[in-house]
């Protein structure tokens, strides 16, 4: 790996060639240049014509740092069953040798990215809905727009095969960096997309929740969080562009993502980190329990101390501060977490949280912490394993990448990854909408129904429609 900047584009792509060539291995060169500010969402919209079907957006809560992904260069994917899936994606990128030119150093966030996600549960039967989604996926892009504190990156990635030319290469290059800054795109801010609601298998929904309470009563487990599905049928094709911008202006606090797959747009604005790793340090949050948003301020204010001193909720939470404090303190050091839960709001709910932090030991890379937090409580349950079978067997629905992690990691082991809810799958005129809840012992069937209309209301108001929450 070679992160310098004295030698030219030419020198670097002669020897990645004189590599790829001696290794018989293509080799990832990765361009990075500043340029003048670029909208994002327009950046994204601009790869309309040539990337359909292999673009991603991503975005953190205050829009610091915003990702922009337009075709695949490389995907790395499988459909293994076991955990073995996220090893398997990490292998497979550290294999390519990667070639970084650029003038920044110790900028996170730009050059070879790997952008993707995992599904919630590979042994679960195979559903249409998902059927064209891998278990796991990974693209790395062609061109990548990256805006971190307002300044504004194009990174280019070419596989250098050991059969390219060198002129050839560099063509590529310039090229591309014309293509990523010049394309036109409109935001159709039209309304009146008419829709139609189905709630699928709401009765069986609530049934399951009456079982689980029966299950935890007798003790096979502690928690386990079950959702459902709403699909939406719209009289015109759903514009993705005014999707994800409504999103951005209606939940500041969250994460925006955006993951093309074929036809198929992955959506969402989740309020979850899963992990963030930068360096060796390592930021986790866990975040359940929740309350609806008070109409006015004294209400809201109301509403949040009644969730600090619910016991139901604080169960909720507790059960996963547990297990991801556990499963953080397994692979780092000097791990910290407040004694007791705060307030995470967001424009329709409110949430208890808890931050968790420490510093990665040596030797645990950031998919294998991936993959020891996943699921945590919040979307799985506890213990881990019986409350994946639990969901398996009792919810009726598939969760395809709903509730999986979904997120980002560079090639020096950093990135971020979220928990992949307060998401829909978006196909020409249909979206199906995805919200579950905690269930404990004192859950009851009605309340957490209301509480899964709370959680569908981001996706619905992006949407252009509206939710009533009785
Ligand atoms: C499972 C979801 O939310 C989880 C995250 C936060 C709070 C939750 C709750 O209070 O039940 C859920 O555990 C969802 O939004 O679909
Ligand atoms: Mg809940």
């Amino acid at each position: 790996m070679i992160t310098t900047l004295d030698h030219t584009l030419k020198e670097f792509i002669q020897q990645a060639l004189e590599d790829a060539k001696r290794t018989k291995q293509s080799v990832i060169v990765s361009c990075i240049k500043e340029v003048d500010a670029i909208d994002p969402l327009h950046f994204f919209a601009s790869g309309e014509d040539l990337f359909l079907g292999e673009r991603y957006f991503w975005s953190t809560p205050n829009r610091d740092f915003t990702m922009v992904g337009l075709g695949n260069e490389l995907v790395i994917e499988n459909n293994l069953t076991t955990k073995e899936r996220f090893r398997d994606i990490e292998n497979e990128w550290k294999r390519f040798e990667k070639v970084v030119v650029s003038n920044e150093t110790n900028q996170v966030g730009i050059g070879p990215i790997l952008f993707g996600g995992f599904s919630f549960d590979p042994l679960k039967e195979k559903s249409l809905l998902w059927n064209n989604f891998s278990e796991a996926k990974f693209v790395l892009p062609k061109h990548m727009l990256s805006v971190i504190d307002q300044k504004s990156y194009i990174t280019i990635n070419k596989l250098v095969t050991p059969h390219d030319e060198l002129t050839m290469c560099l063509k590529h290059f310039e090229r591309s960096f014309e293509i990523g800054s010049a394309l036109p795109y409109q935001l159709d801010c039209e309304k009146g997309n008419e829709f139609s609601t189905i709630e699928y298998k709401t009765s069986e929904w609530l049934k399951a929740i009456q079982k689980a309470t029966n299950n935890i009563k007798s003790k096979e487990m502690d928690k386990v969080v079950l959702a459902r599905e709403v699909h939406l049928k719209f009289s015109d094709k759903i514009n993705p562009y005014q999707v994800i911008y409504n999103l951005q202006q209606e939940q500041p606090t969250s994460y925006i993502f955006e993951f093309e797959n074929g036809p198929q747009h992955f959506v969402g604005a989740t309020p979850e980190r899963l992990i963030k790793k930068k360096d060796n340090e390592v930021l986790s949050t866990c975040l359940a329990g929740s309350i609806k948003r008070g109409k006015t301020e004294q209400e809201d204010d109301d509403l949040g101390h009644q969730l600090l001193h619910d016991d139901k909720n604080l169960l909720e939470h507790a059960i996963v501060v547990k297990m991801i404090k556990s499963a953080i303190e397994s692979c780092c050091f000097d791990v910290i977490t407040p004694k007791s839960p705060a307030l995470f709001k967001s424009k329709n709910i409110q949430h208890l949280f808890t931050p968790v932090k420490g510093y990665a030991r040596e030797g645990f890379s950031f998919l294998s912490m991936v993959e020891k937090l996943h699921p945590t409580p919040a979307l799985g349950g506890f213990p881990k394993w019986k409350a994946i079978e639990k969901i398996r067997e009792l919810e009726p629905m598939h969760r395809g990448w709903y509730a999986g992690p979904l997120g980002w990691i560079d090639h020096e082991d950093n990135g971020e990854f979220v928990v992949a809810l307060r998401s829909g799958l978006l196909e020409g005129q249909n979206a199906a909408l995805f919200a579950g809840c905690g269930i404990v012992e004192e859950s009851d069937p009605k309340s957490e129904y209301l509480e899964t209309k709370i959680k569908l209301k981001p996706m619905m108001s992006a949407l252009g429609g509206v939710v009533n929450e009785d």
